[in-house]
């Protein structure tokens, strides 16, 4: 459908088919008051993998990534990381439950819209700080690593500078490199582009191609650069009140979507980038 699109997706090694899913949802229904927001979604993200999500606003994505790193919790369904629930099943807590949950938290990753980076430290303080209090990495490791991932995203002479003194494209880098510092397993990005200008938007997704591949992770990225996602994804799922109603390579959902509502999405889309 789409001539917006030149598909050129770069050869990667990408997850093998049968390899184990690194995360799982199965069955997920949540509300928000009387408003449900997801309706019995399943989903699968494997090692490497990389899944752009795609859909109208409020059709659920941000809320399947707030699932999957624990910030929110299901009214039914499970959810599984690297094999073991994210939270314990039913019945009354026991001790441990809560060192469980952190350690299977501990495996995923996110980055915001909104870089939340901590005002009164430097950059290489964001990136460091984590690494030391989360991973338990001595100083020195921690500082090596934090400048060898700042210089990694083109941030080496800004070390010591405070948030206020960084753009919007430069405190997102700062994300990118403090949330691949801890070495998650999965990582999660939230519209990370959204709060950007145009004309830094290119840059950071080169940064996040950039560190992405580098560093061996399960990729779920919520976005509406279309084009990218394209080009990034293995696998494109679109969301649409609650559901998910297509699941494939980008090549099969944006050229040949099988479901009406998508269709309009695209055409949406092409419409307001006028290409
Ligand atoms: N904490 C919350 N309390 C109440 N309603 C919420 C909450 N979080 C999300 N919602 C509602 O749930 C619905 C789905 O939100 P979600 O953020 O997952 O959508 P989305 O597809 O990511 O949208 P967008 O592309 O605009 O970010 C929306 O109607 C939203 O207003």
């Amino acid at each position: 459908m789409l001539k917006l699109l030149d598909l050129q997706n770069d050869a990667r090694s990408q997850a093998a088919p049968s390899s184990e899913p690194i995360a799982e949802m199965r069955g997920i229904t949540k509300s928000y008051g009387a408003r449900r927001v997801l309706d019995n979604v399943g989903l699968q993200l494997r090692p490497a993998e990389r899944v752009a999500l795609i859909g109208p606003s409020g059709s659920g994505k941000t809320t399947i990534l707030r699932l999957l790193i624990g910030l929110d919790r299901p009214d039914a369904g499970d959810i599984e990381i690297a094999g073991r629930p994210l939270w314990p099943k039913g019945g009354k807590r026991k001790p441990g439950d809560e060192r469980q949950a952190r350690e299977v938290r501990q495996c995923v990753g996110m980055v915001f819209q909104q870089f939340n980076l901590f005002p009164h430290m430097t950059a290489l303080e964001n990136v460091r700080e984590p690494i030391r209090h989360v991973l338990g990495e001595p100083i020195r490791v921690a500082n090596e690593r934090a400048e060898e991932l700042l210089t990694q995203v083109g941030l080496r002479k800004h070390l010591d500078q405070r948030p206020a003194q960084l753009s919007g494209g430069q405190q997102q880098r700062v994300a990118i490199a403090r949330a691949i510092g801890l070495r998650p397993r999965i990582m999660l990005f939230d519209e990370i582009t959204s709060a950007l200008d145009p004309e830094v938007v290119g840059e950071v997704l080169q940064v996040v191609r950039k560190l992405t591949d580098d560093h061996d992770m399960a990729i779920m990225m919520v976005t509406h650069e279309i084009s990218f996602a394209a080009a990034f994804a293995d696998r494109i799922l679109m969301f649409d009140s609650g559901s998910i109603v297509e699941d494939g390579p980008p090549q099969q959902v944006l050229k040949e979507p099988a479901h009406q509502r998508t269709r309009q999405f695209l055409r949406a889309i092409i419409d307001r980038e006028g290409r």
